[in-house]
């Protein structure tokens, strides 16, 4: 029973810690822990006593590490455990302040970017998907609007005579929440002959998995979709409108769909394809 219920609380923190981040490399780090406890049980286990003081060593230092870079995330979830807001850490998608994604809001999204495309105008949108990005992902955080979300409102931002058409949009259930947001470049070997637009999109979707990037190319027009490092282009808007509807169906208030989709949350973050990125296309 006490082998139980240690086995039960160990997967719980293993939950916990996983539900934390929404960042690709913290769960990366997390994974890397994991498998040195995992090799050190093992082990002791069967006796080989050097390997598991060199383990043990490494697992100490990989600690220490993992709590300097990850203080952001520790800070938030021991202010949450001071609150007593367990709810919230057993529910993170419950800590969120509005769960509701409107139809409307895709709508807007679709029939802005349609527009854009059919006139050429270059764009960068970031759309969430799950826990806000840290800040600390982006280059420079652009300027602050924290306004309703609108078609209207997104086409005028990339209008090449204002001054917040640089840069990307970064975007929050129905609202727009920054602009002229400026974010990392990728550096990967497939990335280098794509303009610094695609790759911006390229370098925010590599280091958090909680985000997909839209882009649409001042040069010829299409449509394109950055999600975990990797690039589709060129999409339909009829397929960015099912991309959007599947990626933000988690925030609808509908029950079943959203238990089933936090599992599945889950399972994104625990299993291997988070790991896996997909090929980029190279520019034409
Ligand atoms: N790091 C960045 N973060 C956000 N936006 C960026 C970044 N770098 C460039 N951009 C945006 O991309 C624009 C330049 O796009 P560039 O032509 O280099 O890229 P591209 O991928 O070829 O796109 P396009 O097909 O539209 O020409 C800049 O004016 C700016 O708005």
């Amino acid at each position: 029973m006490q082998r139980v219920i240690d086995v039960s609380l160990v997967l719980l923190l293993v939950y916990l810690m996983l539900a934390l981040s929404s960042d690709r490399r913290t769960l990366l780090m997390i994974r890397g822990i994991i498998f040195l406890l995992l090799a050190s049980i093992i082990s002791n286990r069967i006796g080989l006593s050097l390997l598991n003081f060199v383990l043990d060593k490494l697992l100490v230092g990989a600690a220490v590490a993992m709590a300097v870079i990850l203080q952001p995330e520790l800070r938030r979830f021991l202010e949450r455990l001071g609150r007593g807001d367990l709810l919230s850490l057993l529910h993170p998608m419950q800590s969120r302040p509005a769960e509701v994604e409107s139809d409307s809001a895709i709508d807007e999204i679709v029939d802005a970017v349609k527009e854009l495309s059919q006139n050429r105008t270059g764009a960068l949108m970031i759309v969430e998907t799950g826990e806000p990005i840290d800040e600390h992902n982006f280059s420079v955080l652009g300027v602050r609007l924290n306004a309703v979300l609108s078609k209207e409102l997104l086409q005028t931002i990339f209008q090449t005579t204002t001054l917040l058409h640089d840069g990307a949009v970064l975007m929050r259930e129905d609202r727009v929440i920054a602009a002229g947001v400026i974010l990392p470049i990728s550096d990967r070997a497939a990335s280098r002959e794509i303009g610094t637009r695609h790759r911006a999109a390229m370098g925010i979707t590599e280091r958090v998995s909680s985000c997909f990037c839209i882009v649409v190319s001042e040069e010829t027009g299409s449509i394109a979709i950055a999600e975990n490092g990797g690039l589709d282009r060129p999409v339909t808007s009829a397929r960015l409108r099912e991309v959007l509807e599947t990626k933000l169906a988690a925030y609808r208030p509908v029950n079943l769909g959203r238990t089933v989709s936090r599992f599945g949350w889950l399972w994104e973050k625990i299993s291997l394809k988070t790991l896996v990125t997909r090929k980029s296309t190279p520019r034409k």
